[in-house]
């Protein structure tokens, strides 16, 4: 058996109620093969896919808080330190009911070679809970945050650990976060990203994934011939993501149809209102039923359905797992010409393989939505140097990053004679940068 199928085996036999981690781990392995068979003796004897798919640190614990009944209530808590190779462990906090240790193990191990495509000095981690943000009171989410903080500030720090946002994690919740480290501290350092402008938050920050996740598309498309300008395209989701990709696919001349919560999806022919859309999701907390107040002409359904709308292109930003085989042949059928993924592992194996297979240009995650974590790292550097850039200075910053980042995964997969598999290239050029800064400081 190779050395990368035996890995693969025994992290299965490990890890096998952990599927999405898995998942994540299997498409990793399976595109860098040919890295690792060129090497195949060294990385075996270095135990390095082993020391890879392993987290440097776990951590759980028990996060009791109040509700505004007076009711003790109880979650867990995650952190998960996956690989400080090249830097502090960065990435996000997500608060959702499906949170357990396979979730955030997945989101963590992206993140490692997401933040390594960034070309920035930042390692690979991600948190969260099974706290449930729906229909509770600022009061309440403000004492879950402060319990949570209690106990996680002691294996975070500037230099060390620097949390942000994820899904049920915006600006109010990472608020509370850094009150409550301030608090405990008494540090008033950039331990958090995503923050508030007014206590050292950069600017472009929140716009970052979704702008990024643009940039990286144009650029995919024009390296392949083809101006984005004039498209249409679908988009899932209607939280940050979702939110700032369809503001920059207005920008580029792209016509947005769909947008999609967790318990249905909006299809306006004429494009989606994005003040609309803002002051449903952003300003009233709302529900997406609430669009067709403000449009008649649009229709909303409730369950999945934004892939069965033709466009050219496809970028899902909602969760994992939310594009399956089924959609991607929909897609394919409708003529799609590029799919770029803003959440993370949105499109599960199968759909993902589809369309290769089909000739669609498909930007992966890691590579497609690193422009958030990109400006999170861009957010440190100014606390360090206690300085604020402007907006159009972080912002020109992101779209370079952006740029390079298609340029690096281009060439990495036609190094590897995998030309035009952007998901190859992501993971290969991820990978090595890790790989040589783990070999570079020995067995660690
Ligand atoms: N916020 C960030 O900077 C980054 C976020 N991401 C990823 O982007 C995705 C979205 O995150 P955010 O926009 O930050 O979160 P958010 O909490 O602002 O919004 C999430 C949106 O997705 C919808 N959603 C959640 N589960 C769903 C489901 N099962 N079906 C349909 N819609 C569903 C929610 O209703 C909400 O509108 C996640 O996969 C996250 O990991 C990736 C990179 C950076
Ligand atoms: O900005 C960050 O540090 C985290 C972003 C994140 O969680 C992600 O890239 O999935």
């Amino acid at each position: 058996m190779s050395y990368v199928d035996d890995v693969y085996k025994k992290v299965a036999e490990k890890n096998a109620a952990q599927p999405e981690f898995l998942q994540a781990v299997k498409e990793f392995l399976d595109t860098v093969r040919p890295v690792i068979e060129k090497n195949e003796e060294k990385y075996k004897k270095l135990a390095l896919l082993e020391r890879l798919t392993i987290p440097e640190r776990i951590i759980t614990f028990r996060v009791p808080w109040v509700d505004d009944n007076g009711q003790v209530q109880v979650n867990t808590g995650y952190r998960v330190q996956f690989n400080s190779a090249i830097g502090p462990y960065k990435g996000g906090l997500r608060l959702h009911p499906s949170v357990y240790l396979g979730i955030i193990k997945f989101l963590g191990f992206e993140q490692i070679f997401k933040n390594s495509l960034t070309g920035l000095p930042i390692g690979g981690g991600k948190g969260g809970s099974d706290f449930d943000p729906k229909g509770k009171s600022d009061n309440e989410i403000m004492r879950f945050c402060q319990s949570f903080m209690s106990e996680l500030y002691r294996h975070i720090g500037a230099d060390t650990d620097v949390p942000a946002g994820d899904i049920g994690v915006g600006a109010r919740e990472i608020g509370f976060l850094y009150g409550q480290y301030k608090k405990i501290t008494g540090l008033y350092e950039g331990v958090l990203t995503g923050k508030g402008l007014t206590y050292g938050g950069s600017l472009a920050r929140t716009q970052a994934t979704g702008y990024g996740l643009l940039y990286f598309t144009e650029e995919l498309l024009k390296i392949n011939n083809k101006d984005i300008k004039g498209m249409t395209a679908v988009v899932s989701g209607a939280g940050n993501v979702a939110i700032y990709a369809i503001e920059k696919a207005y920008e580029l001349g792209v016509k947005v149809l769909t947008c999609s919560d967790s318990t249905g999806w909006v299809y306006d022919p004429d494009g989606i209102d994005l003040e609309a859309l803002k002051e449903i999701k952003e300003v009233k907390r709302a529900r997406l039923t609430e669009y067709k107040n403000y449009r008649p002409n649009s229709e909303y359904h409730e369950g999945r359905g934004v892939w069965t709308v033709k466009a050219d292109l496809a970028l899902p930003c909602a969760t994992q797992n939310e594009l399956d085989l089924e959609d991607a042949k929909t897609l394919v059928a409708n003529g799609v010409v590029a799919v770029c993924e803003g959440a993370n592992m949105p499109s599960t194996l199968e759909a993902t393989e589809y369309f290769k297979e089909k000739g669609v240009y498909f930007g992966p995650a890691k590579a497609a939505n690193a422009g958030g974590v990109a400006t999170s790292a861009l957010e440190m550097s100014q606390n360090s140097e206690r300085l604020s850039w402007t907006f159009e200075e972080v912002d020109s910053k992101l779209k370079g990053i952006m740029v390079n980042i298609v340029h690096n995964i281009d060439a990495a997969a036609k190094e590897y004679g995998k030309d035009g598999d952007y998901a190859a290239g992501a993971n290969i050029a991820g990978f090595l940068k890790v790989a040589d800064a783990m070999i570079a400081q020995g067995v660690v």
